[in-house]
């Protein structure tokens, strides 16, 4: 995959801060695209009946860290096995390895950033209620001496020793927050104020990740933290973003109250492999619809705009931010901006483009159709990123098309096995 300058992207993250966060882009994608079993009959080892994922593994050298576990056609079972090694992480001093606590670990962007925090070597503890996380976003490091997992709802108190916190835990899909809207805001707020009370205690380093949904339906485009917002108090969203936005209140608040030293990260829409294929938001409806050859929903004329960045980028800026001394907020997302309409169009190319590539017949021509628009659904929305740059020295280098290539690939393996 190319970056923005059409230089090969080989690995993710940075050497800032004094902090060494480089990763292998293939060790990342082992992890993901490391298939659900393998199909394979019980009585045969044979590596070559792997070969309907291997090509997803540039070349197989980290076939070795992917589970053992065992489909049986007869009898239509799976047997699972533990991994047999675990893929290598970082050997690193006990002053510089921290004990980081990440809420919402087993979620989308929570399990990608846990890959990252293991392989540079750091004690990682998940907490998460797998409401919209999953348990085996995270299963390949269960059993690691350097990880826990634990089932915990945030709205709850809870204690541990840590030297940072990521407190990632909220519903983030317009439906899954709209599901249960006061159990949404509850998490944001009771969530945030645990987590923040642990913070204080243990003078842990705290970063929340809010949301570009805290500037509503935007008047100021594109939007710079510090534009206030236009939220409505009481739609459909407000669980949300009024939620997120007392949360980043309650985080100032401990902040100048009590010295939390903070992070705050507006994070504007993210796509990539491990989006829960129910999800409902439009990067995983869209890809999903096209590979099925079903009708792409638009919501309303598909002229409002999103901007869409891919969770590697995301990722080395939620660790470049927490390893960083900027406390105020800051935008985490991709310039590149599209209209919905547009967008759909893309990923019906790249689909198109994959199923060529791999041999694969479409099931039908894919046809875009319009639904009516959400409520409050805001009309365009891009990140002014100058602070990220400035302060982080970040900047996003995945183009939308290349990262929905890798979400469409994997997507089109789990369908293929069946377990999505
Ligand atoms: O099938 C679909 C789904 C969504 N859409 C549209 O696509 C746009 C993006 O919708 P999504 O549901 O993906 O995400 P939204 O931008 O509405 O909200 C997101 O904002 C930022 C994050 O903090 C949140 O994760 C998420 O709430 C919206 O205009 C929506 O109406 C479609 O046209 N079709």
């Amino acid at each position: 995959m190319a970056d923005f300058n059409g230089d090969q992207i080989l690995t993710v993250g940075s050497q800032q801060f004094g902090f060494d966060s480089e990763v292998s882009v293939d060790v990342l994608r082992s992890l993901y695209l490391r298939p659900h079993y393998v199909t394979t009959s019980s009585d045969a080892e044979d590596p070559s009946e792997v070969k309907d994922h291997a090509h997803f593994l540039q070349g197989h050298q980290h076939s070795a860290y992917q589970s053992k576990s065992i489909y049986h056609a007869e009898d239509n079972t799976i047997s699972y096995t533990t991994l047999s090694r675990f893929p290598p992480v970082r050997l690193l001093p006990p002053s510089a390895r921290k004990r980081i606590l990440v809420t919402g670990g087993a979620g989308f962007v929570g399990s990608h950033l846990v890959d990252r925090l293991m392989i540079l070597g750091h004690e990682v503890h998940v907490l998460d209620n797998f409401f919209t996380g999953s348990k085996t976003t995270v299963s390949h490091w269960v059993g690691h001496p350097n990880f826990e997992l634990i089932r915990h709802d945030v709205i709850e108190p809870f204690m541990i020793e840590c030297d940072q916190i990521y407190h990632l835990a909220c519903p983030a899909s317009p439906p899954h927050y709209q599901f249960n809207a006061v159990k949404t805001i509850k998490t944001s707020f009771m969530g945030t104020l645990n987590m923040l009370g642990l913070a204080k205690r243990t003078k842990a380093r705290f970063l929340i990740t809010s949301t570009s949904e805290v500037y509503g339906d935007p008047e100021v485009h594109p939007q710079p933290e510090d534009y206030w917002g236009h939220v409505n108090p009481i739609g459909p969203r407000a669980c949300y973003d009024e939620g997120k936005r007392v949360a980043e209140t309650l985080t100032y608040g401990f902040h100048r109250q009590d010295g939390v030293d903070v992070r705050v990260a507006r994070i504007f829409n993210t796509y990539g492999p491990r989006m829960n294929p129910a999800d409902g938001r439009v990067v995983s409806n869209f890809i999903l619809q096209a590979l099925r050859g079903e009708d792409m929903t638009v919501y309303g004329d598909g002229n409002q705009t999103r901007s869409f960045q891919y969770i590697h980028d995301l990722v080395d800026g939620l660790i470049l931010l927490m390893n960083s001394n900027e406390t105020r907020p800051v935008n985490i997302g991709t310039a590149e901006e599209f209209t919905v309409l547009d967008f759909a169009k893309l990923v019906r190319d790249v689909v198109a483009k994959v199923q060529a590539e791999d041999g694969i017949k479409p099931p039908k021509k894919v046809e875009i159709v319009h639904k009516p628009m959400p409520i409050d659904d805001p009309q365009k929305r891009r990140p002014d990123t100058t602070r990220a740059k400035e302060t982080l020295d970040w900047q996003p280098r995945w183009p939308v098309a290349a990262g929905v290539e890798e979400m469409v690939r994997y997507y089109a393996a789990k369908l293929v096995e069946g377990s999505i």
